[in-house]
């Protein structure tokens, strides 16, 4: 377990595919004040490919191995969502902070088992992995929002495009595996509870497979300021997430700005991002650098449990409304004055 004297932070990659892969890489080449001490996958040569990448990291095949072995301070969980809550119970009750990709868990149910767990244990040991918020544009965004320099917020509209979705996309995860970013978001611009959430279908694209694409989704917040995304899985021009905020005296726009812009023979433009690996690589570098600083001096200091939990009810609403066409109350447990002191704002630096 990470004590304040600790100088390096030994962390554990559960989960070795497209994110955990990305994420050894990130802890092992350019993050300080740590190493990847193991990496864990139940497809162990996949694991072994990825270590390799982290010179002398251990490969084992599963949390339990892991757990036994006392060969880390942390962890950071990249399995498959519906995998979360038996990885986390048994963290927690190992005492080991741990940073978990999104979604906390997919279902509302399992996420308050979670936070459950977390507040027995008697302290905080678990980030999610909502990696917007270390985005400088959506830390712009929020200080922004808090000095009320444009005056009150009034609206916020999101649109968020993926290339193209896996062929296993179903309607259910356009919600829980995509929609959920939005519901943080929601959450951390206004500081306020997501109290209902409506999601519309009209026409979809012909490159859709199984899932309805786009879908229209528009929450309220305890306040009653109205926020909408279009989430658009198979947009095919690349991967796209912009912000516009809507205040009385002005509008910010995020997300739509370009390094490089480039003109040439009739046309001019910027490129855009093919995956989040690349649209949000300083997001996720500062998220897990900071986790790897505050979990050294024994904090949490990013999303919570709390928020993976918020989130998770706001997608149940969410797939209830995409159902029923119905506008879907979110229901939340009282919240544990457990989490009353935490913002789950990182320090803007
Ligand atoms: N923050 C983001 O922008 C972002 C982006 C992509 C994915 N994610 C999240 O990251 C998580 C992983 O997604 P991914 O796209 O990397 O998935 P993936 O399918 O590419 O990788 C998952 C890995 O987990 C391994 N695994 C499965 N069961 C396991 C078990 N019981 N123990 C150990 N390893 C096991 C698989 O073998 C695989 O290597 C998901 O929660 C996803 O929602 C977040
Ligand atoms: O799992 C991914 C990931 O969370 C991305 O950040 C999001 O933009 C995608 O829509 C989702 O499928």
């Amino acid at each position: 377990m990470s004590t304040p004297q600790q100088d390096e932070l030994r962390v554990a990659v559960v989960g070795a595919g497209r994110m955990g892969s990305d994420h050894v890489d990130r802890l092992a080449h350019h993050t300080l004040r740590t190493r990847v001490s193991a990496v864990v996958d139940v497809d162990v040569e996949r694991a072994g490919t990825v270590a390799a990448n982290a010179g002398g990291a251990e490969v084992l095949s599963s949390v339990d191995e892991l757990l036994a072995s006392g060969i880390a301070d942390a962890v950071v969980l990249a399995t498959p969502g519906f995998l979360h809550e038996e990885a986390l119970l048994k963290i927690i009750d190992a005492g080991l902070p741990v940073l978990c990709e999104k979604p906390l868990t997919p279902d509302p149910e399992s996420a308050l088992r979670v936070v459950e767990a977390e507040v027995a244990a008697g302290r905080q040991l678990i980030q999610v992995g909502f990696m917007r918020r270390f985005d400088a544009g959506y830390r712009r965004l929020k200080e922004t929002i808090d000095s009320a320099e444009l005056g009150e917020l009034l609206m916020l509209h999101h649109q968020h495009r993926n290339p193209e979705a896996p062929a296993e996309f179903t309607d259910e995860m356009v919600i829980h595996d995509s929609v959920v970013h939005e519901f943080d978001a929601v959450r951390y611009f206004t500081g306020e509870e997501i109290t209902n959430v409506s999601v519309r279908i009209g026409r979809t694209t012909s490159r859709a497979g199984t899932v309805r694409d786009p879908q229209h989704v528009t929450v309220q917040t305890q306040s009653g300021l109205l926020a909408d995304v279009e989430i658009f899985v198979n947009a095919q021009i690349g991967y796209q997430v912009h912000t516009q905020a809507t205040f009385e005296n002005g509008l910010v726009k995020i997300g739509e700005g370009s390094e490089f812009e480039l003109t040439t023979a009739g046309r001019s433009g910027h490129e855009i991002d093919a995956g989040f690996v690349t649209r949000f690589r300083d997001a996720y570098d500062l998220e897990v650098q900071q986790w790897v600083d505050a979990t050294l001096h024994g904090r949490i200091d990013g999303p919570s449990a709390w928020d993976g939990y918020a989130t998770a009810a706001c997608c149940a609403a969410g797939v209830a409304a995409q159902r029923n066409g119905t506008i879907e109350h979110v229901e939340l447990a009282p919240k544990p004055s457990f989490y009353s002191s935490h913002t789950g704002s990182p320090a803007l630096t």
